[in-house]
């Protein structure tokens, strides 16, 4: 078939675009030290072309969900500006990622909600309806967004700035994420790939008003695991150095996202929440408020257990439902996921990429030209 080219505003579906079903692959890297013979390893290539074939675990699927990213960011980074609303901003980087996942319920679609978080915020900030807020010239704005392809999620994050104050703490980031996704890899331990993130942010500083600000790495987020269908898959990588001997292993995936912080680099929630979740593991207890129950219906059939907000809730048709959500939150059932800021007054910055520790080698999954 003939392919076709992407429109402007991204809406042909990819696989339009990529009518054999292969996908790009990411950024390879060899690994390193005592696994770098898996590069030529035949075993580790038979693994891997098992793992091909299987139509559940191949790679194809997480590879459109990075193809989706990179095209809609490419767009978001374009047309954001100052004076544009956050809800604008948002329905802008949805409607581009459900067009060209061919959102389809839970076999594909959104990975989670679209984080906008600015300035002293540095994650889970989206706005919900009703948000007035409008983005200003002076913003450092991070632009968190995830999809998915049969439940394989990418979750890749950039910082917009429109001048240059900020350059140097967006430098630093970049790099601490690139020291990050470098060290990363079978048997890394956790505290290590920490101990090198730590290091690389805090030799970076920026010189605000004349005065020199040291980078922090913010001590309390973290990147971590992905699982089908589950954000945060139970190994969390942190971002200054700690004695976690935990082993990355073979077939994670792991979302490597570092913060900076001109501020105290150190995180708190406030403000309203968005962000919520269905619990992997929710207990399995009798809801007497039939509002509860089914609105808890509504999240199984539309989110499972992908991370949701507000926005999508009114999408599918729920309202009035706050209450309803509180409870089951307040039960164990739902998690919620409130903005976590610094200081007021401070900057933080944030990248993140996913990438997947093939049998041969790492494949950093949501590389682009941008980042
Ligand atoms: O901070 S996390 O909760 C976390 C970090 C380490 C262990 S759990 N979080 C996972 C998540 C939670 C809710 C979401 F809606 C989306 C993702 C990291 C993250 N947020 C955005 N991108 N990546
Ligand atoms: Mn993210
Ligand atoms: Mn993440
Ligand atoms: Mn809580």
């Amino acid at each position: 078939a003939k392919t076709e080219q992407q429109s402007e505003p991204p809406r042909v579906g990819l696989s339009k675009i990529f009518p054999d079903g292969n996908y790009p692959e990411g950024e390879l890297e060899d690994y390193r030290d005592d696994n770098a013979w898996r590069t030529t390893s035949e075993e580790m290539r038979y693994n891997e072309r098992m793992i091909m074939q299987d139509p559940e675990q191949t790679y194809n699927n997480i590879r459109k969900a990075a193809e989706v990213h990179r095209q809609v960011r490419q767009y978001a980074r374009k047309v954001i500006k100052p004076g544009m609303s956050m809800i604008d901003i948002a329905d802008t980087i949805e409607n581009g990622t459900r067009a060209l996942v061919e959102e389809n319920g839970l076999e594909s679609g959104v990975g989670f909600p679209t984080g906008l978080s600015r300035n002293h915020c540095a994650a889970h900030y989206s706005p919900n309806g009703g948000d007035t807020q409008i983005l200003q010239q002076g913003d450092v704005m991070k632009v968190d967004f995830g999809v998915h392809v049969k439940g394989r999620i990418l979750d890749s994050a950039f910082t917009l700035t429109f001048d240059h104050t900020y350059d140097k703490l967006l430098e630093a980031v970049r790099a601490a994420t690139n020291t990050g996704v470098r060290e990363a890899g079978i048997d890394a331990r956790l505290g290590e790939i920490a101990g090198a993130i730590q290091e690389t942010m805090e030799s970076y500083e920026v010189e605000i008003n004349g005065k020199l600000i040291p980078v922090k790495a913010i001590e309390n987020l973290s990147g971590h695991s992905i699982n089908p269908y589950q954000i945060h898959g139970g190994k969390s990588v942190c971002l200054v150095k700690n004695n976690d001997q935990t082993k990355m292993e073979e077939g994670e995936y792991f979302a490597i996202e570092t913060f900076g912080s001109t501020g105290r680099g150190r995180v708190v929630e406030s403000g309203e929440v968005s962000h919520y979740a269905k619990m992997v593991d929710a207990p399995r207890i009798p809801l007497r408020l039939t509002t509860a129950k089914s609105l808890l219906k509504s999240i199984n059939k539309n989110f499972g257990t992908l991370p949701f907000c507000r926005r999508y809730l009114d999408r599918v048709g729920e309202s009035k439902y706050l209450l309803a959500l509180n409870h089951l939150v307040a039960q164990g059932i739902v998690q919620d996921y409130p903005p976590l800021c610094d200081a007021p007054g401070s900057m933080t910055a944030q990248f993140e990429h996913t990438l997947l520790l093939r049998p041969t080698r790492k494949e950093v999954l949501s590389r682009g030209d941008d980042y």
